[in-house]
């Protein structure tokens, strides 16, 4: 998937300007940036949601205006930060919906839409909870049923806006081991939006760093994070140090 020349503005001034982007197939790719950064708004172009003024985005070699939204959503799937669904619904049901783009008069057979399902249900270890409603499930529980509807959508790319956010630390590290467990077993396209930059070392191959609407790095995420960027995007210092155990650097921000 790759953005040229893209142009994008709320009301009357552009926001987004002359940005280019590709997102590399089968890999893990994190934007970060500062509040209003323009993160989200960049997701949301990538998924349509949001119409670029010019320029434009190619998806396998496609202009993406030109996919009717039931195609598009059999390529791409997206987790939000807040997604909305009645609470008495149940896990199964809910996963049920990922199937909608590919339902039809001449629907596929129950027993291979079942099969999806259950797939969807066990990658995120769900199967046990399936009866159970949504408003019963625990928020790192609920977080995965969403991202159980998405893989029900059986795409390739797998979008995420800020997956972690209301998190406790456990629950934020089991939702970004099950996207690399999604990436490494069904070499699924991850683009996601994370706040904690560690967490963006750690998990992802590449990273785009946004500031005030335009990219200040686009690469593999070692090489972009330093102390000079992290200071020059969130204007706070910074160390970088090596952790052993996880064999990755991390980043400590300075108090002074
Ligand atoms: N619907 C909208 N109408 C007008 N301006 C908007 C709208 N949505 C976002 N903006 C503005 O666009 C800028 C980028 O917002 P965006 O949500 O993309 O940033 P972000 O990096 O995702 O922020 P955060 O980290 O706070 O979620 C912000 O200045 C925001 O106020």
């Amino acid at each position: 998937m790759e953005a040229k020349q893209l142009i994008f503005q709320y009301g009357t001034n552009p926001f987004i300007k002359n940005l280019d982007t590709k997102i590399e197939k089968g890999q893990i790719t994190t934007i970060i940036g500062p509040n209003g950064s323009g993160k989200s708004t960049l997701l949301n172009l990538f998924v349509n949601q949001l119409k670029p003024e010019n320029g434009s985005i190619l998806l396998d070699g496609k202009e993406l205006s030109s996919y009717k939204q039931k195609k598009l959503a059999e390529k791409i799937a997206i987790v939000y930060q807040q997604n909305n669904a009645p609470g008495d619904i149940t896990v199964e049901r809910l996963v049920r919906y990922g199937r909608t783009p590919y339902q039809s008069f001449f629907s596929n057979k129950d027993e291979e839409e079942d099969q999806v399902i259950d797939w969807a249900l066990s990658v995120t270890k769900l199967s046990e909870l399936q009866t159970k409603k949504l408003c019963e499930l625990s928020g790192g529980e609920r977080q995965r049923a969403w991202i159980a509807m998405a893989l029900a959508q059986k795409t390739d790319m797998l979008f995420l806006d800020e997956p972690t956010t209301y998190l406790d630390v456990y629950y934020q590290y089991e939702i970004l081991n099950l996207v690399r467990e999604l990436n490494q077993t069904f070499q699924m396209t991850i683009l996601m939006v994370l706040h904690d930059i560690n967490q963006a070392i750690q998990f992802s191959d590449n990273v785009i760093i946004m500031k005030k609407g335009r990219i200040v790095y686009d690469g593999p995420v070692r090489e972009g994070i330093t102390e000079r960027r992290i200071e020059e995007v969130y204007g706070i210092k910074s160390m970088i140090q090596w952790c052993e155990q996880n064999k990755c650097p991390y980043m400590i921000p300075l108090s002074t």
